[in-house]
């Protein structure tokens, strides 16, 4: 290949699976969550093993490249037409680029041509369980650096590492029995999507639901007939409210919806449609039992709210409030 005498670059081109891997990134929940020591390990024992300057476990999200974990680099993310590791997900192998100066996709790259000067670079793609292509876990170099088949193999075998952790990440932020996000997901999306509310001065709303008399569905028509009510209950709010709403099942017969940039009176739209969803649910021919609940609902504010927990303290206590009023939904 000849030397590009310009200084351009080619940002990656968007995989033709773009929509599902997006989606795939989503569900992970695993977007700007704070750095984990199960993934700092990683990148920790690759920058010993390689002896690179960089090392970063990338995930390539619509816009931007984000780091879970980097070593020698103090960037939590950039934009995605900057990115290598976004170069890296259009394919299964490894991407192998020994001299970024002298490739024509990166060597005008700001990356390249300025901080932090990269030369080499080598991305092994970390894919879903599903297959599809989060990221990669990448060496940087900024100058000229070996790299024989043995390297190449035992970068594959960590990157197979990492892709357990992030498919144990995907086990452990989903509630089995229904679906939705567990108490452990909510957690991390909740202190995201506030932060962002925060940061953009936007309003949010957490409901805090606990089904009523539920031990008497157990007890009367066995721990079955319990699960199923709890999967039925997940639906109704699934069905209820928006795709961009958090929905989560907490534990027991606690859920949780978190509403960001919602008007009280969209709020109060969607518990109404909830209530009329669960009176059609109840009325269904041959429902042995009514699902009933109890809802409280907080308003966020930065003032009184440190973060989730306590907005979700006070959801609760509210609940309860209506629960013991016997003001029941
Ligand atoms: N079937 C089933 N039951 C569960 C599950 N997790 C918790 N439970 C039961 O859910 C019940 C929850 O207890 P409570 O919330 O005190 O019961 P409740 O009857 O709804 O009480 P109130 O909220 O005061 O009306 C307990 O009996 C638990 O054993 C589950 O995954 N499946």
């Amino acid at each position: 290949m000849s030397r590009p005498t310009g200084r351009d670059f080619t940002p990656p081109p968007i995989p033709d699976d773009e929509a599902e891997r997006l989606a795939t990134l989503q569900a992970l929940r695993i977007l700007d969550t704070p750095p984990e020591e199960r993934f700092d390990r990683f990148t920790r024992l690759a920058k010993r093993l390689f002896g690179v300057p960089i090392v970063a476990i990338t995930l390539i999200d619509a816009e931007r490249q984000w780091h879970k974990s980097v070593q020698g680099l103090e960037l939590a993310e950039l934009p995605r037409p900057l990115s290598f590791c976004g170069h890296a997900i259009l394919s299964d192998q490894l991407l192998l680029v020994p001299n970024a100066h002298e490739d024509a996709r990166f060597a005008g790259n700001p990356l390249v041509t300025g901080e932090p000067f990269i030369h080499f670079y080598a991305g092994q793609p970390l894919r879903a369980p599903n297959g599809k292509r989060m990221g990669s876990l990448c060496l940087i170099d900024t100058q000229p650096h070996p790299f024989d088949a043995d390297d190449e193999a035992l970068l594959r075998d960590l990157a197979l590492m990492v892709e357990h952790e992030l498919a144990i990440l995907q086990i452990a932020t989903l509630d089995e029995l229904t679906g939705l996000t567990n108490r452990r997901g909510f957690e991390a999306l909740a202190r995201h999507s506030l932060g962002m509310c925060r940061r953009l001065q936007r309003s949010a709303s957490l409901l805090f639901f606990d089904l009523d008399r539920f031990k008497q569905i157990n007890d009367e028509f066995g721990h079955a007939e319990g699960d199923r009510a709890l999967i039925d209950f997940a639906a109704l709010l699934r069905r209820t409210f928006r795709e961009s709403d958090v929905v989560a099942r907490l534990g027991g017969d606690e859920f949780a919806v978190l509403l960001t940039n919602a008007a009280h009176l969209e709020r109060d739209a969607a518990l109404d449609r909830l209530a009329f969803a669960v009176a059609a649910h109840n009325a269904q021919p041959g429902q042995l039992y009514a699902l009933q609940y109890s809802v409280g609902c907080a308003d966020f504010d930065a003032a009184r709210h440190a973060g989730a927990a306590e907005l979700l303290a006070e959801a609760d206590r509210l609940m309860y409030r209506q629960k013991h009023a016997g003001r029941k939904a």
